[in-house]
């Protein structure tokens, strides 16, 4: 839901979303694994995103009201008779899967699996029992020349849109039903006008051992319902993790996006399972159901960033919880202010390849309950011999000039810049933990009608903005200020202004927003010169609004890594002037994540 609601935000579109249960917490609240309502809901949705059921608490009931049984009703009720499973190898995970990585470099197949019909569905089915006491269970497997005339052409359409090449997996030399398969998928690829794809037939045991013995062979795989749930779930330790397989079940008027994994019972509870399968899953349904393919594009690039930033551990990945990358230990110091508790939250979310994790304390003993952390971490206070035996010290001091530089750079790069005029609006929390809390009792405090006591600022900061930070210089500046002009001054030998007027200290509790007049020279850039220059960015560093006059906002930045930069306007009181409005959470952005991922580059680069 996040990953969608941020991909609305930025690329200017609503999903409504309502949630229906099914599957074993339905089965648990309803008696069934698939009430009338839910089903309904999903008919009269554009899309459905499923998320896994199924699990040991339910597998002794019926085969009739298993949590299952949901999923196959909606594929059937729905239509979805063509499951779409892309399996792509991220480079950054080559070194993730059990294969080596020369073997599984380069995999991007897709698997169209037929999902109505086949052993799932035929008729008869059942377990009787013989006159002598004999228990006997039958499926059947069924297919009929329609069934398997659409499912070719799913796969020849999507050849096209790939490399060009079909592998028809069956099992023609026992089965009858996939003898048939085989012969209706030719006469389509012949008789339909899909002459230019090429075609070729494998059988299921051959293939499965094709696809770890040379997984770049195959461009598009299609094939039975039961072939193809076995052949991805193979095919998925291609990709590292089947944490990694997102899925798209199309057919009918509403598409279905599950991932191809399942409900992990062994990993339950246990904060494992990667996401990021239904991440992706959510990128198929933007791309396939809202014709949202930048959205789509973009989700996937991200995930494609995550996992460059920080490779993770395989058995992460896998979900088996081991963290691996550097065999030691990583200490955040400072971890019980404000930006330690920040950065502890994204070593975590960025699954940061260390052993184990400590924190250091400046200074005395922890306050008690002042860790929050979960797993609980070992606390210490720094000295002398503190670094010893660490392979990993994160130490950070809030940057206000870091979200601004994330704007500037590519405009420095792509036409210089002579002189930056910087405003910056700062929040309470880049004071630290003790600000956010006299801001919170300061705040209470007036609605309470009681005085306010000022022991951090020197004076009221709730409903209030102080038009200086910090103490002040002989110059008449203050140490905040520059801290602005220093760090960018050392990004470039070229001079720049004073921040002016001085920075205020705003009320607002997480955010910094800083605003920025430019002139650069010598390259004149027009607003859409620079708007375009900021897209290009990842989306992960920079985002700009989508339309000219917004204004990003600093609750559209809190607990985001990006910096926002909209109202793009060119300055006309100067020569080549450009005026932007920059935001950015100032202990995520600003403070916590610069030294994380600092650290990542060393791992990756140089350990
Ligand atoms: N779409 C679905 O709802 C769906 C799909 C497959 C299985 N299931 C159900 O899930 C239950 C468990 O089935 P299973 O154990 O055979 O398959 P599974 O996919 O749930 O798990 C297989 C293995 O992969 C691991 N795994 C799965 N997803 C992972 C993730 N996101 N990150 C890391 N590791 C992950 C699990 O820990 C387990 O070791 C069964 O009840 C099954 O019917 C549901
Ligand atoms: C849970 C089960 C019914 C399902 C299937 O066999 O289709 C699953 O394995 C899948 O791959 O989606």
């Amino acid at each position: 839901m996040a990953v969608l609601l941020q991909a609305g935000d930025i690329f200017d579109f609503t999903i409504d979303v309502e949630e229906g249960v099914v599957g074993g917490a339905s089965i648990d609240a309803h008696g069934t694994p698939l009430t009338d309502e839910v089903l309904a809901l999903a008919k009269s949705s554009d899309a459905v995103v499923l998320g896994a059921m199924g699990g040991p608490k339910w597998d002794g009931l019926d085969y009739s009201i298993r949590p299952e049984r949901a999923l196959l009703a909606l594929r059937q009720e729905l239509g979805l008779f063509a499951n779409l499973r892309p399996v792509k190898l991220f480079a950054p995970l080559a070194q993730a899967s059990t294969l080596k990585p020369e073997v599984v470099a380069g995999t991007d197949l897709l698997v169209v699996r037929e999902l109505t019909g086949g052993i799932y569905f035929g008729q008869p089915k059942g377990v009787t029992t013989e006159p002598d006491g004999t228990e006997r269970g039958f499926n059947t497997l069924v297919y009929t020349t329609p069934e398997i005339e659409r499912i070719a052409r799913v796969a020849f359409d999507a050849a096209r849109r790939r490399r060009g090449r079909v592998t028809s997996v069956d099992k023609a030399n026992v089965l009858e039903s996939t003898e048939l398969w085989r012969r209706v998928v030719t006469r389509v690829r012949d008789e339909e006008g899909y002459g230019d794809v090429e075609l070729d037939h494998v059988l299921v045991d051959n293939c499965a051992m094709q696809l770890i013995r040379d997984p770049r062979q195959f461009d598009v795989i299609v094939t039975t319902n039961m072939f193809g749930d076995i052949l991805s779930d193979e095919a998925a330790m291609l990709t590292g993790s089947i944490g990694m397989l997102p899925s798209a079940s199309l057919g009918g008027k509403v598409g279905m996006y599950e991932p191809v994994h399942g409900s992990a019972p062994d990993i339950t509870g246990q904060d494992k399972a990667n996401p990021l399968a239904t991440i992706l899953t959510v990128a198929l349904m933007l791309r396939h159901s809202f014709d949202q393919g930048a959205a789509a594009d973009c989700i996937e690039q991200a995930v494609e960033r995550v996992l460059e930033a920080g490779p993770p551990h395989p058995g992460h990945l896998r979900g088996e919880g081991q963290r691996g990358g550097v065999q030691g230990d990583g200490f955040p110091v400072g971890a019980t202010g404000a930006v330690g508790e920040e950065m502890r939250k994204i070593l975590a979310e960025r699954l940061f390849p260390v052993d184990t994790f400590g924190c250091w304390l400046p200074s005395g003993p922890p306050a008690s309950g002042s860790l929050s952390v979960r797993p609980q971490i070992p606390v210490e206070v720094l000295d002398d011999d503190s670094f010893e035996d660490i392979d990993i010290a994160l130490f950070s001091r809030a940057r206000r000039s870091v979200p601004m530089l994330v704007a500037l750079k590519p405009l420095y790069d792509a036409a210089g810049i002579t002189r930056i005029v910087v405003s910056t609006y700062q929040s309470v929390s880049g004071a630290g933990r003790r600000a956010m809390e006299e801001l919170g009792k300061q705040t209470a405090a007036l609605f309470n009608s009681q005085e306010v006591e000022c022991e951090q600022f020197p004076h009221q900061i709730a409903f209030n903005c102080i038009p200086h930070i910090d103490s002040f210089l002989p110059d008449g500046y203050t140490k905040e200020g520059e801290m602005v002009r220093r760090p960018a001054r050392s990004w470039t030998t070229r001079k720049f202004a004073s921040p002016s007027p001085p920075p205020p200290r705003a009320r607002a509790r997480l955010l910094q927003p800083l605003r920025i007049h430019q002139r650069r020279d010598p390259t004149k850039l027009s607003a859409g010169d620079v708007r375009a220059i900021l897209r290009r960015l990842p989306a992960c560093c920079s985002r700009t609004t989508p339309r000219a006059t917004t204004t990003p906002l600093a609750t559209q930045a809190t607990g985001r890594t990006s910096t926002y930069v909209g109202r793009i306007r060119e300055d006309d009181s100067v020569e080549n002037g450009i005026n932007l409005w920059v935001v950015a959470d100032n202990l995520r952005k600003g403070a916590a994540l610069n030294a994380v991922q600092i650290a990542e580059i060393l791992i990756r680069d140089y350990h």
